[in-house]
């Protein structure tokens, strides 16, 4: 499945396709999650193929992950839907940014939200909460995570916007979704 910008005659369309017309046009071949995030970067649309950590009040490997060149991916981090500590705050969040990563998604809490909005990434979280966590480096890189009704494997291809976060069930070059659809 392709999921693309370009209309029968593959001519881009021109405007800017929301997660409703792209859940319209491919229907339950993407899966669709049904977590409320909070979106807390500048960006408010994003997309790119997924990495996943998973990690619970410890930030040692989702710090790494983000550290490594981003080259237009997601990262989609399973915290466990822990509100006692902040997995990523502005440092982490503006390494990412510089480093080429288009959003990270985490199923947990962020911190330093006055300067996360000004940042140009895409970053959708549950909660806010101002104490860090530990950096023990407890936790697994590119496993399968679900959260919200939806299996995110690394490779698959993620589409996130002000309606929701739509993931591919497939892996690979085929499943895509443009940006500026
Ligand atoms: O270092 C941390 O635990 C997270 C943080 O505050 C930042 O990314 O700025």
């Amino acid at each position: 499945m392709t999921l693309d910008g370009e209309d029968a005659d593959g001519v881009g369309v021109g405007s800017a396709r929301s997660g409703a017309d792209l859940y319209d046009e491919h229907g339950d071949d993407l899966q669709s999650c049904t977590t409320q995030f909070r979106l807390f970067g500048a960006r408010t649309s994003f997309e790119g193929a997924v990495t996943t950590v998973r990690c619970h009040d410890d930030n040692v490997i989702l710090k790494a992950t983000l550290g490594d060149p981003g080259a237009g991916r997601v990262l989609v981090v399973d915290g466990g839907g822990s509100p006692t500590t902040a997995l990523m705050g502005d440092l982490i969040a503006g390494m990412a940014a510089s480093n080429g990563w288009e959003g990270v998604i985490i199923h947990g809490a962020v911190r330093d939200v006055e300067a996360l909005s000004k940042i140009n990434i895409g970053i959708k979280a549950l909660s806010s909460n101002p104490r860090k966590s530990r950096k023990d480096g407890a936790g697994e890189k590119d496993v399968e995570v679900s959260f919200g009704e939806v299996t995110f494997t690394p490779g698959c291809h993620l589409y996130s916007d002000a309606d929701g976060i739509l993931v591919t069930r497939e892996t690979g070059s085929a499943a895509t979704v443009q940006r500026s659809l």
